[in-house]
């Protein structure tokens, strides 16, 4: 068994709404409980940061920093999968750049991917509640970071993907259809675009995979997710990337006078929707209640931490906001169970500490209150 990766210290300075905090952990997992705004989400969204990304909230760093402030940091010791590691990052409005700095035992990263190397950091929050019943683009955006936490290489390729749609969108906007210029755009899309689609078949395939072999067993307390790609083309399997390549080129060129009319590209990995179902109810996730369906979120998020843990040799860190609160007791001690035997660290969050009454000694118990946090007595 090799070592689990977990977060030993954690220092704060003008972070939402803590001026500074250090906090220290010893590796088992860790509950903050408080009130409402205390602060406890704002402690997640910094271990968050550990990530490549914008963190749990997607926020504009200008909102993160703490209201009067010019700067945040965040400092981690992190117990990784290489090696200790300390990680810096923050950003500093005085500098003429916006991007979130990063440091690795105090030498400045090239890119932020390189957090990848230490720590696979993965949440779930009260905000993707809605998932299954919002807009198709958070599914995606949701597809997407599964692909992330294994295939760093799957954001560069979307933001490429991205530049090059946006630069055919403008010359079909202007009427300026030069078959060349088009022609070269529509490859590059052709090529970034399946790459993409197919790293997510590679996901939903190798998710699948895992949940068929846990499905159905006693120990399931939360349903299985039948889960699909649709939208773009859906049938892939077995046909060549170089194919598929071929065939979206020529979806692009014969779209062009649409594509032009509408005033965007209408076929594309940026119109694919992941498709849920629950497999036991054989039902489609938004149908589903409530309960059902917080239930099948965790029970995806737990797959895709078995997901990495398998493939990596070292379970995520998971960050668990308000996980606890709409399950029964016998759901959540089984929630607890499959978090722990995930073998990693994990972070969780709830207005009252006797939710977690479950996890025993097998966590340590910290309260939040105005930005202050005290470690209790288990
Ligand atoms: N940039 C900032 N500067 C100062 N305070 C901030 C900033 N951003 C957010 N806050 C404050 O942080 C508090 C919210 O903290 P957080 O979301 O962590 O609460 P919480 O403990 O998770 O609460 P809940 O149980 O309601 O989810 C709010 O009072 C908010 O006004």
């Amino acid at each position: 068994m090799t070592h689990k990766v977990h977060l030993k210290r954690l220092s704060l300075t003008d972070f939402r709404n803590y001026a500074s905090l250090a906090l220290r952990f010893d590796g088992r997992h860790v509950v903050l409980s408080g009130e409402n705004g205390a602060g406890k989400t704002n402690l997640m969204e910094a271990v968050s940061f550990l990530s490549p990304g914008r963190g749990l909230r997607r926020a504009a760093y200008d909102e993160v920093i703490r209201n009067g402030a010019r700067a945040f940091t965040v400092f981690a010791e992190v117990v990784g999968m290489e090696d200790e590691i300390a990680i810096g990052t923050g950003v500093d409005l005085s500098e003429e750049s916006l991007s979130r700095k990063l440091r690795l035992n105090g030498t400045p990263a090239k890119s932020a991917d390189e957090l990848t190397d230490h720590l696979r950091v993965l949440w779930l929050t009260p905000s993707m509640d809605g998932l299954f019943t919002g807009g198709a683009s958070d599914r995606r955006r949701f597809l997407d970071r599964l692909v992330l936490s294994l295939d760093p290489a799957h954001g560069r390729r979307a933001a490429d993907f991205e530049r090059a749609m946006r630069g055919r969108n403008k010359l079909l906007s202007e009427g300026r259809f030069d078959p060349a210029w088009l022609s070269g755009l529509e490859r590059q899309m052709a090529g970034l675009g399946i790459a993409m689609t197919l790293a997510r078949h590679e996901m939903l395939g190798l998710l699948t995979t895992l949940m068929d072999r846990t499905a159905g067993g006693d120990a399931q307390p939360f349903p299985t997710a039948t889960l699909a790609l649709s939208g773009f083309l859906d049938e892939t399997r077995g046909v060549p990337a170089l194919e598929l390549e071929d065939r979206y080129a020529a979806m692009l060129e014969e779209g062009r006078h649409r594509d032009a009319a509408a005033g965007r590209t209408l076929e594309g990995p940026h119109r694919a929707d992941l498709l849920v179902r629950h497999r036991e109810k054989d039902m489609e996730a938004e149908r589903c209640s409530t309960g059902e369906q917080k239930a099948l979120l965790v029970g995806l998020i737990l797959a895709h931490a078995r997901l990495i843990a398998d493939m990596t040799g070292h379970a995520p860190l998971l960050l668990l906001d308000e996980i606890a609160a709409h399950l029964d007791v016998n759901r959540r001690a089984a929630l607890f169970d499959r978090i722990h035997a995930l073998g990693g660290q994990a972070f969780m969050t709830g207005t009252d500490r006797s939710m977690f009454a479950a996890l025993g000694e097998r966590a340590q118990y910290f309260t939040v209150r105005d930005a202050a946090v005290t470690e209790e007595a288990p």
